[in-house]
This record gives C-alpha cells, structure tokens and sequence, in this order.
C-alpha cells in the first residue's frame, strides 16, 4: 500500500459518528432560518462551521484524541447519504439543470433535491434502517452522472486541521450507496443500481485520493446495507464487496481505509471485506452478533485489518455493562485481533448529553448515557483492554452498581402489572369475525346522523399545528398559561377543528389532536414507566427532530389503580359533544410508542409491547364507554422495527400483531377500530396488516397513485381500506379531478363497499389555507364517486346499505 500521508495507527477507541442538530439544536435554527430567507448562506455555513469545532472541542474534552483520526468529520447539513450523493455528482436525471458546467451540486442545489422546488417533488424519503431516521432516497439510472465532488469534504478537514484536528471523513461506501438507491424514472424495467458499480468505484477512487492529498489520514466508508438482507441475491453482494474494495485498496495514494457496519451483522460478507486490504472493520456488537472463531481469525496475523469493536451502543440510552463489555474485549483481543473500541452506530441517534437533563429523577438520570456518556464508556474500555481492569476499577464499579440500582427500583417491576399481563387468556386478544362485526358495523347509526354514507371521508386525526398552538403549549410548559386557560384554549380550538369538518362535509370527524407536542411523547407523559426528556432532541430528518420518551419501568395508565385515568376522552368527547356527526377516537399503538421511545434493555420487547397494548386497552375501553363508535390506533412503525433479516421477521410479526390486536379486542363488535399505517411498501408486511384485524385501514397512496393497492388485492385484503388520496407531505392542492381520479383506480381494485376517502397522513404539518382547499377537493371528489358507484349501470358496484342525501 502507498499512501501520502505518514501511517497514522488506527486510535484505540473512536466513535463512527455523534449528532449534529447541535446541544440546542443550533443546527436546526440555522436551516430553517437560511431556508425562510432570515438568514444568509454565509451565516449558514459560519454556525455549521463553528458547530464541527465546538463538537471536536467536546470530544476531546471527554478523552477522544484530537490528532489521531478518531473524531469523525460527519457533519451533513441535511442527511448524511444526500450528502453522499452530492460527493459523487450523482445528480439525477430530473435535477440535471441544477448541476453546474462542471456537474457539481451547490449547497442550495443540494437543498432542492431534499425539498423540492416549485415543479419538481424532491428525492423520497425513506426510514434508514430499523430506525426513526430517513434518508433521501438516491435516484440511479444507466445514464445518471458521476463526479467527484470533494469540495466539502476536504473543507471539513481544512477547517479541523487549522485548529489542531486531525480528523476522519465519512463518506456512505458503494455498496450501500447503490443498495440504498432507487431506479429513476427513465431506468429500463430490470434495471438496478448495483449494475453501476463499476462506474461509481473510480469516482470514489478520486475522492480518497483528493482526500488524502488534504491530509487526511483515514476515511471511513459505510456499509450498514451488508447486515440487512436486500432484494439482490446472496452471491451478487458478496460480488459486489469482492469488486468494489480491492479496487478501492488498490488506490495509489489513498488514506487508510475504515469500513462500518453497523445495524447487524455482515454475516458472510464480512470475509471478502476483511480480505480486501482495508485497514479496519468496524463489526457491531451490540445488534450483531459476536464474531465465531472463524470469522475472529480474520482479524489475527499480519497484514490483518484492526477489529473496531461497536461495543457500545450508539441507539438507546441505557449505560453500558462496562465489566462484561470488556470481558467482550479481552476475548477478541485473547483470540489474535487488533482491537479498538467504538459505538455500535453513530451516536446521532441518541441526544446530546444526560447532564442537561436535571428533571429527570437523579435515579433514572443515574442509568442513562447519552452520547457524551457514551464517549466517556468508550475511552473507559479502550484505557481497561489497554492498560488492564485495575486501571478503570472505579468506573467499572460505578457502572456495575448504576444497573444493579436498575433491578429492583419501584416502579421498575409493578407487581400488578405484571399478573395482568401473565394472566392474558387468547379470549383477549381475538374479535368476533370480520365479517361479523362488518354487519354490526354497516346497519349502525354511528350517531344521531345516520349511516354512513359508501365511501365515507375523513381524515386521519391531526388538524394544523398552527403557531398559535405550539406558543400556547410552550407558555404553559414554561408555566406563563394556567392549566385551566391552556385546557380552555385546546377547548376552543377542538370546536373550530369540528365545525371546520363539518362546513367541509366530511363524514366522520376527529378532533385534531392539538393537545399533542408529539403522537408518541404526549402518551409517555401520560402512561407510568415513561420519563420525558427536555433537551433529548434527536433528528428524525433534515431539520426536523423528535423527543424520544424513555421507557424504564413497568407501563400502565397514571393515576389511581391498576387502571389509571384515560387521557385522551376528555378531548374525544369534548369533540363528540359538539356534533352529531361521529368522532374518531385516536390513539398511538403499541409498537409505535415502542419503536419511537428508547425501551428498556431488561426484558423481551414482546413483554414490554404487552403491557403498552393493556394500557392502551385500558383507554379504548374508555372510550367505547364515552360513546365513542370508531376508534383509530396508529401504527405507522409497525413497519420500521421489522427485523432487518428475513429468518427474524416472523417472530417479530408474531409479537407486534399480537400487542395491535390486544389494544383493540376488549369492544364491541359494533365498534369499529381503524388503524393507520403511513407508507407505501407493504410486500413484506401485507400478512401483518390483515391479521391486525383492524375493521378499517388507511394507508399512504397517492404519491405511488394507489399501486399499494395491487399488493392489497392479491393478499386477498377483503376489510375497509382507505388509500390515502392527498399527498399531505407537500403543500400542494390536489385537483377535485386528480382525486377522482385517484379514486377510479381505487375502485378497480377495491369493491365500493370496503372504500374510505382520506389523505396519506395526518394534517399537522400543513398550514390552514392548503388543508382546506384540499379537503373541499376530497369532499367533492367523493361525493363525484359515490353517485358513479350508486348509479345502477355497474352491478358489481351497487352498494348494498343506506346513502345520505
Ligand atoms: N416521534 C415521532 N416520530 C416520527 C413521526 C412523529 O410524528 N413522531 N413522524 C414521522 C416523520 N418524523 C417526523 C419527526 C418530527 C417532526 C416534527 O415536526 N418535529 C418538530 C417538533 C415537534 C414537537 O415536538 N413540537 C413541540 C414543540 C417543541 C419545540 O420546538 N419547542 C420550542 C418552543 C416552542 C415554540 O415556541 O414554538 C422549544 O422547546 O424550544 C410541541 O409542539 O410542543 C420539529 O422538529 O420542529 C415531524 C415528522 C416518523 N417519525
Ligand atoms: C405519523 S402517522 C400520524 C397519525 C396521527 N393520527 C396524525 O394524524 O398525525
Ligand atoms: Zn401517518
């Protein structure tokens, strides 16, 4: 090997990347005020700029070394395979006119692909993983350019050089860039991305080499799309690594080369990528698994890359178990392998630091390492595989003593709670038949306004999160708004959302959800079990972050009893009390609370998943009893936790179908549950859909034009369907005609009967002005169809029960 910079050892511990909204999200403040025009492009990059120092600052503070390549230069503006995607010039083909003569992306060339222009829907968005982040979807086809584009990244390591760090670009590896892609619209049927690979491999090339020349020593390649497995076959991935990285080590003049795979566990891919002739590889010991012997031999001997342990966990929140972690380490190390210790994943996907957290009760604060923690437990285990246990005795203690303190805290086990959930009878989790409930269901008069109509329109539960509401709820967070004007407040607003719907003619009503900072984090601070976090900011995509609950003890309603207190009826029947047309309960499921909060690590998610389902049981119960006839349980997450491995689907499937079902079985059959699932990829998941046993589903649609809706068919999907016929993550107007539309094809697949009239997704991100416009459209369209469907011409289509006027 010939590289041009001195050989700089790899550091004995590291992270593979740390978030980048920022401790206050200065990151996001500075976007969102660049891309409302209150800011300019210089002072833009000035805050990104100081916020790559200030974290090199904190990590060095906190024991990474600040000239040996251990801090990674992974700062994305927006989104780190965007970013990738900008580094190669991969502009697809519908941006081309963006690229300038030299077919580079500028920054603000870069932002229209993440979202949009006038004319042109900018790259999907799609979960990263099995987690709460998204990426943006590249677009690949036969033609689509490739040109170096280092200008970025050779700045970051500029900049860190010129005060004093050394430090590690991060750049998404070829594999999984390719892997991540889809084919654009021009691709030929067959095509696939991975087809570009030889291609992309000298474009790649030229960036380790502009990047070496910059002095950089090291550049990290990510290759999490090895640990899942993908549509490509087997033996053409392993293809893939035995082309792509003996042609990257065979680079003249190239940095030493660091390749991650984090999420799971290359399995047999790890052999051709350990034989490849590059320097290290990052194995992820937390959701992979240990490596066997003779995958360990990989890493012993001459010429063998380094072992870079993920030995601590870069996605929850709990301490490490330092003293096991390391007898890990000690075994890798026993076994022959060049050991360094790092995070499982980049730490992006925990907040900051748990010392900004001083309300949250100092026992739980105790067992909790945020990423500045995390960094702390890897320079610990890096000293103890280095210098021995005696020489971090005390943190292994602490640590040690931190989860003891776990095991038996109140609140942790609820004995209650648990005889519940172990008393279970099947009886509990099943419904009468569909079918069954379907005839409860059609001759009912949901409230004093009659049937519903066929094709009945709603909407899937939040209205606008104006200003207004979000200010309300900051003042009384911050205590400036008693509890009895903020209630009063969410009050009048719920009545403007009602009669909104009703001037609209929708038929059957929700309630906005303004009282909800968050679908996931207003459960948690209702639910015992859950803590909330006031700084614990985490992205979810470009600006925009959540604030994941924390999941430490046993879960049931707050409040007194076994049962606690619902929390959501006094809302839902405020709403019902206004109108006689029927008001949709809205709840968040079990699986989705689970997959958007940092879960305990003491027990099987399936038994934590049960005791959210009977807590949320507990309030459709409720709910039922206030009067309430249709009740929704969200679960777009269901999805997302899929395991990223097919042989580990089923098991998975099993549980969360079964916590689903558990929420929405103690009603009436005439009570009719709806749920929602905010995405369009339904292959592997359609079995799942049905056996949720939901009497209605709403899905997105529009944006695919209702092709879900073929995958439906063929499962054989014979219960109510509401494909989503408004795009609601633009803020375009859909034509009256558009969704008409949208609503013949529905009609090709679905009988009318089974058909709902909704958008893709809640409104909350929209503003008042397009969510009216578009809902008239909605309206209007339906009622279009509904006389089509009635007129007697097509036999097929006559609907059977009672029709408004
Ligand atoms: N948990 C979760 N995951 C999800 C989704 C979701 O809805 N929830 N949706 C999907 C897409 N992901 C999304 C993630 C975040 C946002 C989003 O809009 N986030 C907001 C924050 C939402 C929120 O919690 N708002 C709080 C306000 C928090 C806040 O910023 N407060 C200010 C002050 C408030 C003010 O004066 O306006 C502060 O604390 O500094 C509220 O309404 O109460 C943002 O980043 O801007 C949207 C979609 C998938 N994953
Ligand atoms: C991310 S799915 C959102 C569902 C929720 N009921 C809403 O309308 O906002
Ligand atoms: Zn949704």
């Amino acid at each position: 090997m010939s590289t041009t910079t001195p050989a700089v050892p790899f550091p004995a511990a590291t992270i593979t990347g740390y978030p980048r909204i920022g401790r206050r999200r200065e990151l996001k403040q500075a976007l969102e005020a660049y891309w409302a025009g209150r800011s300019t492009r210089e002072e833009l990059e000035a805050a990104a700029g100081e916020l790559q120092l200030a974290t090199y600052r904190r990590l060095v503070e906190l024991g990474l070394g600040a000239q040996d390549a251990s801090l990674p230069a992974a700062f994305p503006l927006y989104d780190q395979v965007l970013d990738t995607t900008v580094a190669l010039g991969a502009v697809p083909s519908r941006f081309a006119d963006l690229a300038g003569a030299d077919g580079r992306l500028d920054l603000d060339g870069s932002f229209v692909l993440a979202r949009g222009d006038a004319g042109r829907a900018p790259l999907e968005l799609t979960k990263w993983f099995d987690t709460n982040y998204h990426y943006l979807v590249p677009e690949i086809g036969p033609g689509t350019p490739f040109t170096a584009s280092a200008g970025r990244l050779v700045a970051d390591v500029r900049r860190a050089a010129e005060n004093g760090f050394t430090v590690r670009p991060v750049l998404v590896g070829p594999v999984s860039f390719l892997l991540l892609a889809k084919a654009d619209d021009d691709a030929p049927a067959g095509f696939d991305p991975l087809q570009r690979l030889a291609d992309l491999l000298p474009v790649y090339a030229q960036l380790l080499g502009e990047l070496a020349a910059a002095g950089a020593p090291w550049v990290q390649l990510e290759e999490p799309a090895l640990v899942a497995d993908q549509d490509v076959p087997a033996a053409r991935l392993a293809a893939a690594v035995q082309e792509a990285y003996p042609a990257l080590t065979a680079v003249p003049g190239r940095p030493r080369l660091l390749v991650t795979t984090s999420y799971g566990s290359p399995g047999a891919l790890l052999r051709p990528l350990a034989r490849s002739g590059v320097e290290a590889v990052h194995l992820d010991l937390v959701k992979g698994a240990a490596p066997a012997p003779a995958e360990l031999a990989l890493f012993a001997g001459e010429g063998a890359p380094v072992l870079v342990a993920g030995a601590v966990d870069g996605r929850n929140v709990w301490r490490a178990d330092l003293a096991g972690r390391l007898g890990e380490l000690e075994d890798l190390a026993r076994a022959g392998a060049r050991v360094a210790v790092a995070s499982s994943t980049s730490l992006f996907h925990v907040p900051h630091d748990v010392a900004e957290e001083t309300r949250l009760h100092p026992l739980l604060r105790s067992w909790l390492a945020f990423a500045d923690q995390k960094v702390g437990e890897i320079v610990t285990l890096a000293r103890g595989l280095a210098a021995g246990r005696g020489a971090v005795a005390d943190r292994l203690a602490e640590a040690a003593a931190a989860r003891r303190s776990r095991e038996d805290a109140p609140g942790v086990r609820d004995a209650a709670v648990r005889e519940r959930a172990a008393s279970l009878t099947s009886a509990e989790i099943g419904r009468a038949p569909a079918a069954v409930r379907r005839a409860a269901q059609e001759g009912r008069s949901f409230t004093a306004s009659g049937p519903l109509p066929p094709l009945p329109t709603t909407t899937i539960g939040s209205f606008p999160q104006t200003a207004e509401v979000r200010a309300a709820r900051a003042r009384h967070r911050a205590g400036a708004l008693p509890d009895a004007e903020y209630e009063g407040f969410l009050r009048e607003e719920i009545e403007r959302v009602v009669r909104l719907q009703e001037e609209l003619g929708l038929d059957v009503l929700v309630h906005g959800e303004p009282e909800r900072n968050d679908m996931v984090q207003y459960f948690a601070e209702h639910l015992d079990g859950f803590a909330t976090t006031v700084h614990g900011w985490v992205q979810s995509y470009g600006s925009r972050c959540t604030r994941p609950s924390i999941l430490w003890g046993d879960v049931s309603r707050e409040g007194p009893g076994l049962r606690g207190e619902a929390f959501t009826v006094p809302w839902i029947g405020h709403a019902q009390s206004l109108t006689d047309r029927p008001v949709k309960g809205m709840l968040t499921g079990p699986v989705t609370i689970l997959a958007w909060s940092f879960v305990r690590d003491d027990q099987p998610l399936e038994q934590t998943a049960r005791q959210v389902a009977l807590a949320l049981r507990d309030e459709v119960a409720d709910l039922e009893a206030a009067g309430i006839g249709i009740i929704q349980v969200d679960e777009p997450a269901l999805r997302e936790l899929l395991p990223l491995r097919r042989a580990d689907q089923q098991a998975y499937l099993g549980w969360s179908v079964d916590a689903f079902r558990l929420a929405t079985s103690g009603v009436r059959d005439e009570t009719q549950i709806h749920t929602h699932l905010c995405y369009s990829e339904f292959g592997e998941v359609v079995g799942a859909i049905d056996g949720l046993d939901a009497d209605v589903t709403s899905i997105e649609a529009a944006r695919s034009r209702m092709e879900v809706l073929t995958d439906l068919e063929a499962a054989g999907f014979s219960r109510g369907i509401g494909p989503g016929v408004w795009d609601i993550h633009s803020p375009r107007v859909p034509g009256q005609e558009e969704i008409e539309q949208l609503l013949e094809r529905a009609l090709e697949h679905v009988p009318a009967r089974t058909l709902w009239v909704n958008p893709d997704c809640g409104l909350k991100t929209r503003g008042y002005e397009e969510t009216k416009a578009s809902l008239e459209h909605l309206v209007a369209a339906a009622r279009t169809a509904r006389e089509r469907v009635a007129q007697p011409a097509g036999p097929a289509l006559i609907v059977q029960h009672g029709s408004r006027p």
